[in-house]
C-alpha cells in the first residue's frame, strides 16, 4: 500500500485552478522529485497535502486514511511534515528552540534532538546561537531538522535549493538521502534538475499545475524533462511509460530495462 495517494487533487485561488486534477503516490521509503517552473502549482500542491491550502476537490490519503480535510497541525500528528519554502526560521529564538518547536505536535519515532544533531554536526555546534544569525545553508538544515523532530511518514521539502550555494544544497540533500534511506517517505519539491534526479527515485513534473510528466528518476532524458518544464507540445507523448514488473523472468517491459532486481528503480514496483 502506498504512503500518501493523491487522486485528482484541485486547488484554486478564486477563478485561477492553480492544481489540477493532480494524481500521484508514494511508496514507503520513495522520494517523488515534483519539478516546474515558477506558477507551475509546486507549491500550492505541497500545502494540499501539508494542510495549509484546502482542496476544492480530490483525495489525500496517509496510510490508506483519508486527511484530505485535516487541518496542517493533525496532519502532522498523523505523519505530514513539511520544510517550507524560505526555511521560515525564528531569528531571535536559537537554534535549538527552533528545533523544539518540531515536536509539537508530533508522532513517536526515532528522531529527538540527538538524532538531528547526529545528522547535522554543524547545526549541535551552533545550538545555542540565534536563528537569524546562521547562514542559508545552516538554516536549512536547522528547517529539516525541525520537521524531522515531529517524526513524519511523509517529509514535505519545499525548494531546498533556493539562493544556496550547489556545494550545500548538495550536503544538505547528501542528508536528504540518509533520511530515506533510513525509512522516511520524501516528496521534494525542487528547481534544480540535477539535484532532483540526484536525490529523486521518481520525477513528476507540473505545468499549469497539470501533470506533464511522470518517470523514474534513473536515466531519464534531461531534454524530455526541459520540454515537460517548459510545455513545448509532444512533452507528454513521450512520457515513458509506467514500467511493469513481469514476476517470472525479472525484467522490466518498458523505459527502464534495468537487469536485476536489487537496482531496480522505485516506479517498477
Ligand atoms: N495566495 C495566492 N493567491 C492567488 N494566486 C496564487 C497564490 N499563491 C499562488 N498563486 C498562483 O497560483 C499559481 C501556482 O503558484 P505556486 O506558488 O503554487 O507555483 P510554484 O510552482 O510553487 O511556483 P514558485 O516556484 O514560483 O514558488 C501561480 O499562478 C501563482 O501566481
Amino acid at each position: 500500500m502506498s504512503v500518501l495517494e493523491v487522486t485528482g487533487l484541485e486547488v484554486r485561488y478564486g477563478d485561477l485552478t492553480a492544481v489540477d486534477g493532480v494524481a500521484l503516490s508514494l511508496a514507503e521509503g520513495e522520494t517523488l522529485a515534483v519539478l516546474g517552473a515558477n506558477g507551475a502549482g509546486k507549491s500550492t500542491l505541497l500545502g494540499a497535502l501539508a494542510g495549509t491550502h484546502l482542496p476544492t476537490s480530490g483525495r489525500v490519503l496517509l496510510d490508506g486514511e483519508p486527511v484530505t480535510r485535516l487541518p496542517a497541525h493533525r496532519r502532522v500528528r498523523r505523519g505530514i511534515a513539511l520544510v517550507p519554502e524560505g526555511r521560515r526560521i525564528f531569528g531571535s529564538l536559537t537554534v535549538e528552540e527552533n528545533l523544539l518547536m518540531g515536536r509539537f505536535p508530533r508522532r513517536d519515532g526515532p528522531w529527538d534532538l540527538r538524532a538531528v544533531y547526529d545528522m547535522f554536526p554543524l547545526v549541535a555546534e551552533m545550538k545555542d546561537r540565534r536563528g537569524g544569525v546562521l547562514s542559508g545553508g545552516q538554516q536549512q538544515a536547522v528547517a529539516i531538522g525541525r520537521a524531522l523532530l515531529a517524526n513524519p511518514r511523509v517529509l514535505l521539502l519545499d525548494e531546498v535549493s533556493l539562493g544556496l550555494a550547489p556545494t550545500v544544497v548538495g550536503q544538505l540533500y547528501d542528508a536528504v538521502r540518509r533520511i530515506t534511506a533510513a525509512g522516511t517517505t520524501a516528496l521534494v519539491v525542487e528547481q534544480d534538475l540535477d539535484q532532483a534526479l540526484r536525490v529523486a527515485d521518481r520525477v513528476q513534473c507540473l505545468l499549469g499545475g497539470r501533470t506533464v510528466l511522470e518517470a523514474p528518476a534513473t536515466g531519464l532524458d534531461r531534454d524530455i524533462v526541459a520540454d515537460a518544464y517548459f510545455g513545448i507540445t509532444g512533452a507528454r507523448a513521450r512520457t515513458p511509460r509506467r514500467p511493469e514488473w513481469t514476476g517470472s523472468t525479472q525484467a522490466c517491459r518498458a523505459c527502464c530495462s534495468v537487469g536485476s532486481t536489487p537496482s531496480w528503480p522505485a516506479g517498477c514496483r
